[in-house]
């Protein structure tokens, strides 16, 4: 089997689908093979000769993220995107002091509470360019025990014909969505960067891209980013309302923002309209879709691998759940079964639409977006604009780019999956809450019962 194999092994195995989830310690080695990498294992030799590299990313923990390239590459160029300001950014900078290849590109965060949220990795070999799009920050405890999310692109070899923006573009419009996404941060020290992609063939992508830039998106410009890009993805490439109209839509995701008193202020309306998107408009309402949000409980923290301190990834307040105790209706436990990950709580977030008989999916999405409306964009100005706060981004899945089917068969059970099986991070159906059952809430004492290691959750 493939426990023992060298990364690029692990990458070609899981082709085409290319979906990983990061190692965890303290597992089944079951659990650590097929369709997983740690952060040592993207940056491997086996993956390509690494000249530079480019970071995008949240949080960054620089001396441990160069111990986590080969020793052979810790002195190529690296640039960090982030958003830090102020203190944080002079940390960051501190904190790179003595790694002379080391530079930054600070993110510009205009909107009021706003996050550079985007983790995604450029990775220039001798013999092309790589892009990863994942969800873990760059810092030990986001790859230890956590449950994390990666789509892995093949190597784009170079254009022989020069740069291009069109050029080496693939049917999924990879190329001009990327070229689309890095151009928003209008930044100088990304121009190199977007020089390499348009001088490679990107043409082999088989993956839609989902960004979201801060702004306030008008006219054309309203589905080129956030829920409105993936309604436009999904009503060009979605599933036909014959086929999955009735199927539910799950969303799972690791924090929540302040969503409204009510459904209707933008979760079942605006959002749901957007996932529940199937192709063709559809000027005919269409029957009410089943929303399943998928949200670690207490206990799913408090008995997980970390304890409650894996709870200091899962930052929903307590000021914000008491506005909208309607939401805790829609929630399901964190389960990982087939993956081996029960207690590896989820700092993943995914979205799909899998058939009521749980066995197949019209598509997946996995991405940095939580359930914010930050993230995703809330529409303003009688739906004319879409007001987006945090740079995020994640990959669309649709099966026709990527099977020779309509729908993906789709499971947890790594140990059975086909090669064409898309490999899900946690079990089908969702379990959910029981009447006891709390969604996790981080700002408040949990000292009913101890965690793990027998402690308790006292935030001050
Ligand atoms: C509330 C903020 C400061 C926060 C707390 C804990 C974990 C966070 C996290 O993991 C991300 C991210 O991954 O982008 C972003 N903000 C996070």
């Amino acid at each position: 089997s493939l426990t023992s194999k060298e990364p690029i092994d692990i990458f070609t195995h899981a082709q085409p689908l290319s979906f990983f989830l990061t190692k965890v310690h303290g597992i089944s080695s079951d659990y650590n093979g097929a369709y997983t990498m740690s952060l040592r294992d993207i940056l491997s030799e086996s993956m390509g000769n690494l000249q530079e590299s480019c970071q995008f990313n949240y949080m960054f923990e620089i001396p441990w993220l160069i111990q986590q390239y080969p020793t052979s590459f810790r002195q190529k160029p690296l640039l960090c995107v982030h958003g830090f300001q102020g203190g944080q950014k002079a940390g960051l900078e501190a904190d790179a002091r003595k790694f002379t290849n080391i530079k930054f590109c600070q993110a510009k965060l205009e909107m009021p509470y706003g996050t550079h949220h985007t983790k995604m990795m450029f990775l220039m070999y001798d013999n092309g360019l790589r892009v990863v799009i994942h969800t873990a920050n760059l810092i030990e405890r986001d790859w230890h025990q956590k449950t994390q999310g990666i789509w892995i692109s093949p190597v784009f070899p170079k254009l022989k014909s020069g740069p291009s923006p069109t050029q080496g573009d693939s049917p999924t419009h990879f190329k001009r969505d990327l070229l689309q996404y890095v151009a928003a941060y209008k930044a100088y020290q990304l121009k190199d960067w977007q020089d390499h992609i348009s001088r490679h063939d990107l043409s082999s992508a088989n993956v839609f891209i989902v960004g979201s830039v801060p702004g306030r998106h008008m006219a054309e410009k309203k589905h080129w980013f956030g829920h409105m890009k993936l309604r436009k993805l999904l009503n060009e490439n979605g599933p036909v309302k014959e086929q999955a109209s009735k199927w539910p839509v799950i969303g799972q995701f690791s924090s929540i923002g302040s969503l409204g008193a009510s459904k209707e202020n933008w979760l079942s309306v605006e959002f749901l309209q957007s996932l529940a998107t199937v192709k063709g408009t559809s000027s005919v309402p269409l029957a009410p879709v089943e929303f399943k949000l998928i949200f670690p409980t207490v206990d799913n923290v408090r008995t997980s691998l970390e304890g409650y301190p894996a709870g200091g990834s899962i930052p929903y307040s307590i000021n914000v759940a008491k506005k909208q105790p309607w939401l805790h209706s829609y929630f399901h436990q964190w389960k990982s079964e087939g993956r081996g990950r029960n207690r590896a709580m989820p700092h993943i977030k995914t979205y799909c639409r899998p058939s009521p008989t749980w066995g197949e999916a019209a598509w997946f999405l996995v991405t940095s977006s939580n359930l914010s409306k930050a993230a995703w964009g809330a529409l303003e100005k009688k739906g004319s604009q879409l007001m987006i706060r945090s740079y995020e981004i994640g990959v669309l899945f649709i099966p026709k780019y990527l099977v020779e089917n309509a729908v993906f068969k789709c499971s947890s059970k790594v140990k059975e999956a086909g090669q064409k099986t898309f490999v899900l991070p946690y079990d089908l159906p969702p379990r959910a809450y029981t009447k006891s059952d709390k969604p996790w809430i981080w700002d408040i004492a949990h000292k009913e019962l101890p965690d793990s290691n027998g402690n308790m959750w006292c935030p001050s």
